[in-house]
């Protein structure tokens, strides 16, 4: 058994969120490692989303959205005054429900990140370091003649891939995914699963699905949230074939969600 210690990204404890009033976390600790892709299901409105936008401070941008508790990237805690919250998301990468490439080319898409972090000092590195994402989302055999054509001229999948290589170009330790195909056709959402599987251990992976399949396919730990609590977190085969809790066995087998 690998020592799970190593291998601990992120820690989540004791995190509410509230968005004025309104509270729609509840309290949950979480641990996200690199070995794992973490799966977060649970009926509509439970939090996930909420939940994983804490991750990398995306909540920041919803007005009147409030955190509580503590996140801790690498032992750092993210909400820390001095963390720098644009450093935070290019270590903390996202990528959203609807593909959202920037309308620019397939090759600026990519390069962006890598250019305002400044990690490229000339044209041959940032070439490299395109072609490497690119590569590394499953989309270079794809792209590398049409790099000049517009990002958003793609197919649907394709664009997510263009997504998730734009959020790995900066060489992020996590990547938060939230519902990444539930826009997607059942050949585009199978590519996107196996890429998912293939970044696995690469980078810390963390994914919001209402896809039961998809959460017992792409992921081998799972939390089931329900009204804004964890109820259940563990071993994603644990969960689907002997969950602990009722309300875990209840949303698995159909009975409502
Ligand atoms: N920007 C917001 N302002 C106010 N309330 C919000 C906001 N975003 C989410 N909520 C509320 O917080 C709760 C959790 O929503 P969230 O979107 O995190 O759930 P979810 O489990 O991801 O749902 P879904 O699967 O439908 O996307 C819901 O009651 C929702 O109405």
């Amino acid at each position: 058994m690998e020592n799970m210690t190593e291998t601990l990204k992120m820690t989540a404890r004791d995190v509410s969120v509230f968005y004025g009033a309104k509270q729609a976390i509840k309290s949950v600790s979480i641990d996200i490692d690199m070995a794992n892709v973490t799966a977060f299901i649970g009926p509509s409105g439970c939090g996930k989303s909420t939940f994983l936008r804490t991750l990398n401070r995306m909540n920041d941008t919803i007005s009147g959205a409030r955190v509580e508790g503590r996140i801790e990237l690498d032992g750092e805690d993210i909400y820390a005054s001095s963390m720098d919250v644009v450093q935070l998301r290019a270590r903390v990468g996202m990528v959203f429900q609807k593909p959202n490439p920037f309308p620019k080319s397939i090759y600026e898409n990519v390069a962006y990140g890598p250019r305002i972090h400044g990690l490229a000092p000339a044209k041959a590195d940032l070439d490299r370091m395109v072609e490497s994402a690119l590569r590394k989302a499953g989309l270079w055999d794809e792209v590398k003649d049409r790099l000049n054509e517009s990002g958003t001229a793609l197919s649907g999948g394709q664009q997510q891939r263009l997504c998730i290589a734009r959020a790995i170009a900066v060489d992020p330790e996590v990547v938060l995914m939230d519902e990444p195909c539930s826009a997607l056709d059942p050949i585009a959402t199978a590519k996107i699963e196996e890429l998912i599987h293939e970044l696995r251990g690469r980078y810390a992976i963390a994914i919001v699905t209402h896809n039961m399949q998809q959460a017992a396919r792409v992921s081998q730990k799972t939390a089931f949230f329900h009204l804004g609590t964890l109820v259940e977190y563990g071993d994603t085969s644990e969960i689907f074939t002997n969950p602990r809790e009722e309300r875990t066995k209840d949303y698995i087998t159909g009975r409502y969600g």
